[in-house]
C-alpha cells in the first residue's frame, strides 16, 4: 500500500485519481461557508469589535470579504486562523459600492436584504450562473415594503440594483419553497428595520431546507436579537434589539464538507474521522451521518468529532432529504456502493443551485455504469455490477468534484483505471485543498 500523494497544485484542467483500496485517517475540517457567510456579515452590523476563530478561506468567503471591504466595514486577518471584523453598528460607512458575489448564494440574498434595508446605491452581480439563480421572491418580499430594488438584466434574477428606499415593514411575506436563504436573509435585515415596532417575516407556502434557519436562528442569537417562532411559518423580531458582538465567535467545521470523507469512510474501510462537527454541531447537513447509519455503516460520535467505519455493502436507501439538500448529493454517489435501488426524494431545489444538480448528477453516474431515473424533484440510483471508468464533467460545481473523487473508491473490483475529473479547481468555492485532503485518507494499490 502507498499514500496517494498530492496532486492539485496547479489546477490543472484535470486530476485523474487512481482507484484506491482502502481509506483511514484524521481530517481537521475547514470552517463552515454558511456559519462563515453569517457571521462576517453579524459581525460586519454588530457594534463592537468581532474576533473570528477558523474563518473558512474559500471563494465563498473572499466574496463576503471583498464585498464588506468595499462598503468600508473595516476588517483585518492577524493569522492564518483569526480574523477581526470593526461593526459599524447596522450603518455601512460607504453608499455607493459595485460589488462581485462570484456564485455565493450565503453572500447574495443575505447582502441585497441588508443593503436594501439600509439604503444606498448599490450593484450586484456574479458569475453567469449566479445570473441564471433565482433571487424574485426576496425582491418582491423587500420591495413589497418599500424597498427599491431593480433588474439589470433578467427580472427575477441578478444583477440587481439596490437604490434608497423607504421601508416600512412589519408584516412581510415570502415565499419558503425556491430557497430558505431568502427567509435567512430577511431574519438577519429584520431587527435593521424594527426600529420601533414588531417585524413579522410569514411564510408562504412550504420551507425548505428547514436546519439553515436554524442556523440563522442561532447566530442572531450569539449577536444579540432573538426571534420569536410560530413554527415554520411566521418570525416576529420585536424592536429595540440591536446586533452586539460576542467578542469572539468559533466557526466549526463544514458539515457538508465532512460528508465526503465520512462517506470514504463508509464505503472503503475506514475509521475515517472528521474533525470540527460532532453532537455539538449547529448544523443540519451532520444528520448526513444518520442516512449514512440507515445504509449500515457504524458511526461513532463525540462532541466535535464524526467518525464512520464501513461494514461492508451499503444497504441501498428510499429517504426524503429536503433537510439536508447539499450532503445528500454525497449520498447518490454513495449510492454506486449499495446492495440495490436508492431513492433521494424532496431534492427539487438542486436544480437551482451551482448547476441543475438533478441532470449533472444522473448524467455522470450513468457515466460510471449506473442506471438512473431523474424525476422532477427525485433521483432514483440503481448501481452497476462494476463501475467503469470516466472523465466526470463537474459544471463548475465544487460539490460535483468532490462527490465524483468518491468513485475512485474501489470497492468494485475496478482496477488499473483512473477516475478523471474536469476542472477539479471548482471545489475552491468552499474546499480549495479538497483533493489533498482526500488524498491524506486514500490508500492506493495498483497492483
Ligand atoms: O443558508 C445557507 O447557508 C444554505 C442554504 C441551502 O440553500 P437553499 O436554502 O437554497 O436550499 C444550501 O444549499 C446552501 O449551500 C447553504
Ligand atoms: C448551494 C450551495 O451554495 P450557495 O451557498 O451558493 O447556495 C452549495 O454550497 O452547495
Amino acid at each position: 500500500m502507498s499514500q496517494a500523494k498530492p496532486q492539485l497544485k496547479h489546477f490543472p484542467e484535470h486530476i485523474d485519481l487512481e482507484p484506491v483500496m482502502h481509506v483511514e485517517g484524521s481530517v481537521r475540517l475547514p470552517g463552515s461557508k454558511s456559519i462563515s457567510n453569517r457571521t462576517l456579515l453579524l459581525a460586519a452590523l454588530s457594534e463592537g469589535t468581532t474576533t473570528i476563530h477558523d474563518l473558512l478561506a474559500s471563494d465563498d468567503t473572499l466574496v463576503m470579504l471583498g464585498a464588506l471591504q468595499k462598503l468600508g466595514i473595516r476588517w483585518e486577518q492577524l493569522d492564518e486562523r483569526t480574523h477581526v471584523v470593526h461593526g459599524a453598528g447596522g450603518a455601512l460607512p460607504i453608499h455607493e459600492a459595485d460589488l462581485f458575489m462570484g456564485n455565493a448564494g450565503t453572500a447574495i440574498r443575505p447582502l441585497t436584504a441588508a443593503l436594501a434595508v439600509i439604503g444606498g446605491d448599490y450593484t450586484l452581480h456574479g458569475v453567469q450562473r449566479m445570473h441564471e439563480r433565482p433571487i424574485g421572491d426576496l425582491v418582491d418580499a423587500l420591495n413589497a415594503v418599500g424597498a427599491q430594488i431593480d433588474y439589470t438584466g433578467t427580472p427575477g434574477y441578478p444583477p440587481l440594483r439596490i437604490r434608497r428606499g423607504h421601508i416600512v415593514a412589519s408584516r412581510m411575506s415570502v415565499r419558503g419553497n425556491v430557497s430558505s436563504q431568502f427567509l435567512t436573509a430577511l431574519l438577519m435585515a429584520a431587527p435593521l428595520m424594527a426600529k420601533d415596532h414588531p417585524v413579522t417575516i410569514e411564510v408562504e407556502g412550504e420551507l425548505i431546507s428547514k436546519p439553515y434557519i436554524e442556523i440563522t436562528l442561532n447566530l442572531m442569537r450569539r449577536f444579540g436579537v432573538t426571534v420569536e417562532q410560530d413554527g415554520w411559518s411566521a418570525f416576529t423580531v420585536q424592536p429595540g434589539q440591536r446586533y452586539r458582538t460576542p467578542g469572539s465567535i468559533h466557526v466549526e467545521g463544514d458539515a457538508s464538507s465532512a460528508s465526503y470523507f465520512l462517506a470514504a469512510g463508509a464505503i472503503a474501510g475506514g475509521p475515517v474521522r472528521v474533525e470540527g462537527v460532532g453532537r455539538d454541531s449547529i448544523q443540519g447537513d451532520v444528520r448526513f451521518a444518520d442516512a449514512l447509519e440507515q445504509m449500515g455503516v457504524t458511526i461513532t460520535r463525540g462532541d466535535t468529532w464524526i467518525e464512520a467505519r464501513s461494514n461492508g455493502v451499503l444497504k441501498a436507501i428510499d429517504a426524503d432529504f429536503n433537510h439536508i439538500p447539499d450532503a445528500a448529493m454525497t449520498i447518490a454517489v454513495a449510492a454506486l456502493y449499495a446492495d440495490g435501488t436508492s431513492t433521494l426524494r424532496n431534492i427539487a431545489s438542486w436544480r437551482v443551485k451551482e448547476t441543475d444538480r438533478l441532470a449533472a448528477m444522473a448524467t455522470e453516474l450513468r457515466k460510471v455504469g449506473a442506471t438512473v431515473e431523474e424525476g422532477a424533484d427525485y433521483l432514483r440510483v440503481t448501481p452497476p455490477a462494476e463501475l467503469q471508468p470516466a472523465t466526470i464533467d463537474t459544471y463548475d460545481d465544487h460539490r460535483m468534484a468532490m462527490c465524483f473523487s468518491l468513485a475512485s473508491l474501489d470497492g468494485k473490483a475496478r482496477r488499473g483505471n483512473a477516475m478523471r475529473i474536469n476542472d477539479p479547481k471548482c471545489v475552491a468555492k468552499t474546499f480549495p485543498d479538497y483533493f489533498e485532503t482526500f488524498a491524506g485518507i486514500a490508500k492506493t494499490d495498483l497492483f
